[in-house]
C-alpha cells in the first residue's frame, strides 16, 4: 500500500481529511483537535495524524506549498487510502475590497493561472468547483457559531507567490475574487477526478490591495481558529 509519497498502512487514514500547506501546522491542528491523534505519514516530513474528533475519525496532513505538491498527496489519499473528502485549511492574501485580514473565505470556486487542471477535458476550460454539500456544511457551522466574518466565493489558486502580472490583482477584484492561494483549484480537479469531495476554508492572512491590515505571525495563528472550525465542520458532516 504505501505510495510513493506516504507510508501508512490501509485504513490508518479517516475518510475525511483536513490538509493545511505547512506539515508543522497539521501537527498543531492535531494536538490541539485530536488527545488521541497518533502519526501516520512522515515521509518527506509531510506529517499526517488521524484520530477522532466527538468520536468521530479525522485526519489531518500537510499538501506542501503549490498545486503540484497537493496534488500527489490529494491524488494519493483519495486513490490509495479510501479518503472521500478533504478540506483544504489555510491562508490567504485578501483581494476583494470587502475582505478584512481575520476574515474567513469558503473558496466555491476557484480561478487559476496554473496549467494543472488545462488538459483533464479535451478542449475545455476546467471548472475547479467545491463540494456544495461541503460548502454548506462550512457556511451552516458559521451560522451557528457566529462567526461573522466570512465570505463564500470566489479564489484565485496562483503559482507564483512572488511575481505579480501587472493588473491583475485588481482584475480579479473587479470580478468579485475574494482572495489568492496556491491549492485550491488543482484540490478541486483531482476531487472531480476521482469522484469525491473538496473544499477550501482560508483566513486572510494580509490584503493585496491594502497593506495596512497585514498581520503578525502570532495573529496568523489566533485568527486561524474560525476558518478551523468551519473545517472541522464541513469535514465532519453527514
Ligand atoms: O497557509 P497555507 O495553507 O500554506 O496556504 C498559503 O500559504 C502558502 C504561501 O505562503 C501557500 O501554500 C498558500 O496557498
Ligand atoms: O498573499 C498571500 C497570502 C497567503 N497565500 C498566498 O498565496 N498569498
Amino acid at each position: 500500500m504505501p505510495t510513493p509519497h506516504i507510508a501508512a498502512a490501509p485504513g490508518d487514514f479517516a475518510p475525511a481529511v483536513l490538509m493545511p500547506g505547512d506539515p508543522r501546522r497539521a501537527q498543531r491542528i492535531a494536538e490541539q483537535l485530536m488527545p488521541d491523534a497518533r502519526l501516520v505519514n512522515d515521509v518527506r516530513g509531510m506529517l499526517g495524524y488521524t484520530g477522532t474528533v466527538d468520536g468521530k475519525p479525522l485526519s489531518v496532513m500537510g499538501s506542501g506549498m503549490g498545486q503540484p505538491s497537493a496534488t500527489i498527496y490529494a491524488t494519493e489519499l483519495f486513490r490509495e487510502y479510501g479518503v472521500q473528502r478533504i478540506i483544504r485549511v489555510g491562508t490567504a492574501g485578501g483581494i476583494s475590497p470587502k475582505v478584512k485580514v481575520g476574515d474567513v473565505l469558503v473558496g466555491l470556486g476557484a480561478h487559476t493561472d496554473s496549467a494543472m487542471n488545462q488538459h483533464r477535458i479535451p478542449g475545455i476550460n476546467f471548472s475547479a468547483v467545491a463540494s456544495f454539500e461541503l460548502a454548506e456544511a462550512a457556511v451552516r457551522a458559521a451560522r451557528e457559531q457566529g462567526i461573522d466574518r466570512y465570505h463564500v466565493g470566489t479564489i484565485v489558486s496562483r503559482d507564483h507567490f512572488y511575481l505579480k502580472v501587472p493588473g491583475q490583482t485588481e482584475a480579479l477584484g473587479a470580478y468579485g475574487v475574494l482572495g489568492v492561494e496556491m491549492e485550491a483549484a488543482a484540490l478541486y480537479g483531482v476531487a472531480a477526478e476521482l469522484g469525491r469531495q473538496a473544499l477550501t476554508v482560508l483566513t486572510v492572512s494580509d490584503h493585496l490591495l491594502d497593506g495596512s491590515q497585514d498581520m503578525s505571525a502570532e495573529e496568523r495563528e489566533t485568527t486561524f481558529q474560525g476558518a478551523l472550525s468551519l473545517a472541522v465542520a464541513a469535514a465532519l458532516s453527514e
